[in-house]
């Protein structure tokens, strides 16, 4: 794996969150005191459903919901300063792509240039040589004046990826992205993003439900707990991508893949909704 171009690093600090309950009438404890310190790499974060794992990738972009306190307690630090509103260097990809269906492939990967912020960063020549090496790097080159209707699952979802990468994140937030996908089209998606990181590693967070999944990416795995979310493991996966088919079939890997199932099973009592990729 290449060296960080870009250390950065997101640290959790003890982390609660709470949500008024929907009656009103209490509140709903969803994070219950995490701690983690994140680096550059491919960092996997798996968890029963509900257990708050979209929660706490907002909170590490700084990203809160409206009307809600976030965190209740706790602090999120990105390079050591704490971050209270929407990080200039966390960009999210999510599972609904949000492509805007009246624009086309490029105007969709050039939208955030639109913006003001953005505008004033990056100048328009700049924008340009990277909207044209984004489109090469996600291969829809061939497809800009394609508008989303008539693409397909998998090439909207690399019109959302692009649009994420054409701000060279140093944080790129991930929040089950292929999770809608067919199986082949995920794969491909999984190749396609472990090429793009290798070509600029930054620090990627990605939430899934897939142990197999975490298991093809991550350079780490973060096990969640059932609500209220604590960390149930935390463990590094050093064989280097494109992890092979023998090794997924090896006596580490299967060990690994047990150990995430056991985790997940001890924490949610037979709650968790997980899956395993044949
Ligand atoms: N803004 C909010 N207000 C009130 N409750 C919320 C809010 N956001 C999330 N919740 C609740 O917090 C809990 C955790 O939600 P979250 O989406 O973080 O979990 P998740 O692990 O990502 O879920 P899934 O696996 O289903 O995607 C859920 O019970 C959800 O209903």
């Amino acid at each position: 794996m290449s060296a960080p171009a870009n250390p950065v690093s997101i640290e959790l600090k003890d982390i609660v969150q709470e949500y008024p309950t929907k009656d009103g009438s209490g509140v709903l404890r969803v994070v219950d005191g995490i701690s983690l310190t994140l680096s550059p790499g491919i960092n996997m974060l798996l968890g029963p459903s509900g257990c708050g794992k979209s929660t706490i990738l907002h909170m590490m972009g700084g990203v809160r919901p409206i009307g809600v306190a976030t965190p209740t307690s706790g602090t999120v630090l990105i390079d050591g300063v704490p971050c209270t509103e929407a990080h200039d260097d966390a960009v999210m990809v999510f599972q609904r792509y949000a492509n805007r269906p009246d624009l086309t492939v490029e105007e969709n990967v050039a939208f955030p240039f639109r913006l003001k912020h953005w505008r004033a960063r990056i100048d328009a020549a700049e924008a340009r040589r990277r909207l044209d090496e984004t489109l090469a790097a996600v291969g829809l080159s061939g497809h800009r004046k394609h508008l989303p209707s008539q693409l397909s699952g998998g090439q909207n979802q690399r019109v959302a990826l692009a649009r994420a990468l054409v701000l060279r994140p140093r944080i790129l937030l991930m929040d089950e992205p292929f999770g809608a996908l067919d199986a082949q089209t995920r794969a491909e998606m999984q190749q396609l993003l472990v090429q793009i990181y290798e070509q600029n590693p930054c620090l990627v967070v990605f939430v899934t439900h897939d142990v197999t999944e975490a298991l093809t990416l991550g350079d780490r795995v973060v096990v969640l707990s059932t609500q209220p979310a604590k960390i149930a493991d935390d463990f590094a996966i050093l064989e280097p991508r494109p992890r092979s088919v023998t090794w997924q079939r090896s006596t580490e890997a299967v060990r690994m893949e047990e150990r995430i199932l056991s985790q997940l099973h001890a924490a949610s009592t037979g709650r968790a909704s997980l899956r395993v990729s044949v």
